[in-house]
């Protein structure tokens, strides 16, 4: 493989047989952690031709220190994003601290180096890996769909995981401007963290962290780092649990529209008094498996206290939300899983009644089997008395009882969107729900679905159904029988 240009040795840059593609590879294979024993100096012509004279059409964004600008590298059949720094920073500037931290490390969750070119007025240019889906930021906060919950932790563990990664390197690397507009999104849909002009190597007690002023962003900067040796690694535990506000929340870190505008005195308090729904995005609504997020809630607050030493450690933040990730990908399946079970049901639907004391309901039953055609169980939803026993394999009638309307299952359309998902679940939080004429709903059949108490034999007509007996429960049945 023919490499691009190289024009110079330096410190840091060398020309070789350095294959960047190859090495992604290997890293990502391995997971994380190799150091790239490269990086190209490129010639700035080839960056200035590969960016169409860093035209506008080829401009990525700008952030405060420059514009970045994509860049084709026909040479090495690569797509990268060249960084244009504004001003000559003599003394190291963003650039200079980006390419020497950067250059010693490398994770899949990072936008890592491929090189730099310095400009005929000697400003560096930093050439990084191309992420092509743009930001957190502009997925949280642009108008299109907004993200479900199963993305939302996947994205929040992967920062935690890089994040993680930096903390523990030797000596630890502190990002100090972790946020939602630093965390790029590439063409798996995976999130890393960019943007490195910040960062600083070294432990707490060196000189060059001792020495530097505190920076960050406003919103996403610890409130206790007020001087040089007020930095430490829990400094970026903070912004973090800012940023998973903002990723349970979809509002800014400071948002003049909410009182009050800090996503922090905003939430903690709600989530203190266990509040937990109503910190979360409106446009998506609570996720179905409440514990996930509270879990998720809980953490975000404890990132944020304001006294350093309390907030958690990048390692436990990166456990806690796998677990959380576990959870909401679980109960996400399980979601599509009874959806296409429902479906079925409204396939062959037909409404049965049966007799409950002095009331009537009416519910739309689905034909004796409904199950998984491949293992052959009755898998649909069942009255949810969860010591219900086998009586019999036929599916008894339901009467109505008084006035009782017809409930119907419609299949939920999860091609749609998220909204629909959150219908399952919203049918699905009903654990033991109780079957009444308005809000519940149930669909009766054979076996397993009966239990001692006679609630089933009512629906064989036999005897009357005592209405307190008969609970619901579509979404704990589903899951025992996963179980
Ligand atoms: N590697 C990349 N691939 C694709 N687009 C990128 C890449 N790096 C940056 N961008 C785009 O360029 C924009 C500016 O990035 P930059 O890192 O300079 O600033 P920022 O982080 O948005 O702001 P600030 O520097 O003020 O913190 C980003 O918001 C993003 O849209």
């Amino acid at each position: 493989m023919g490499y691009f240009s190289c024009n110079a040795e330096s410190a840091i840059a060398t020309c070789g047989s350095y294959d960047w593609e190859l090495l992604t590879k290997k890293t990502r294979k391995k997971g994380h952690g190799k150091i790239p024993d490269k990086i190209t100096e490129f010639d700035f012509s080839d960056l200035h031709a590969a960016t169409n004279g860093f035209s506008s059409e080829n401009l990525l964004g700008k952030g405060s220190h420059g514009s970045v600008y994509k860049a084709h590298l026909h040479q090495i059949k690569l797509v990268a994003a060249v960084k244009k720094t504004k001003q000559t920073h003599p003394g190291g500037g963003a650039a200079d601290n980006e390419v020497e931290i950067l250059s010693r490390i490398y994770h899949p969750r990072l936008v890592n180096l491929l090189g730099f070119a310095v400009d005929p007025n000697q400003r560096k240019l930093i050439v990084v890996e191309y992420m092509p889906n743009g930001t957190l930021y502009d997925l949280l906060h642009g108008s299109g769909k907004p993200p479900g919950w199963v993305k939302r932790t996947r994205f929040a563990l992967q920062v935690a995981w890089a994040v993680q990664f930096l903390h523990s390197s030797n000596p630890p690397i502190i990002h100090r401007d972790i946020k939602s507009s630093n965390v790029l999104i590439d063409s798996d849909f995976n999130s890393r963290i960019s943007d490195f002009g910040l960062a600083l190597r070294g432990h707490v007690e060196d000189v060059r962290v001792k020495s530097t002023p505190p920076a960050g962003t406003l919103g996403y900067l610890d409130p206790g780092y007020l001087a040089p040796g007020d930095l430490s690694t829990k400094s970026d535990v903070f912004s973090f649990g800012i940023l998973l506000l903002e990723i349970i929340s979809g509002r800014n870190a400071i948002d003049m529209n909410y009182s009050p505008p800090s996503v922090v005195e905003w939430a903690v308090p709600a989530i203190k008094s266990g509040d937990f729904g109503g910190i979360c995005d409106p446009r998506i609504g609570p996720p179905d498996d409440a514990e996930a997020l509270r879990q998720m809630a809980v953490l975000a607050a404890r990132c944020v206290r304001s006294t350093a030493e309390k907030r958690p450690g990048m390692a436990e933040v990166k456990e806690c939300l796998k677990r959380v990730y576990k959870r909401m990908k679980k109960q996400s399946q399980m979601c599509i899983s009874l959806g296409r079970r429902v479906g079925r049901v409204a396939e062959v639907s037909r409404v049965v009644k049966y007799e409950a004391l002095d009331e009537s309901v009416e519910l739309v039953r689905n034909n004796t089997r409904t199950g998984s055609r491949r293992n052959g169980k009755v898998s649909s939803a069942a009255p949810a008395d969860p010591t219900s026993d086998v009586i019999g394999d036929r599916v008894g009638r339901s009467k109505s009882i008084g006035t009782a309307s017809e409930i119907k299952l419609q299949p939920p359309d999860l091609s749609n969107d998220h909204i629909n998902r959150r219908r399952v679940g919203l049918n699905m939080r009903m654990t033991t729900v109780r079957l009444s004429k308005s809000r519940s709903m149930g669909i009766l059949q054979g076996k397993r679905l009966v239990n001692n108490n006679g609630v089933g034999r009512n629906l064989m007509g036999t005897r009357k159904l005592e209405e307190s007996k008969l609970l619901v429960d579509l979404g704990e049945y589903i899951m025992k029988e996963k179980e």
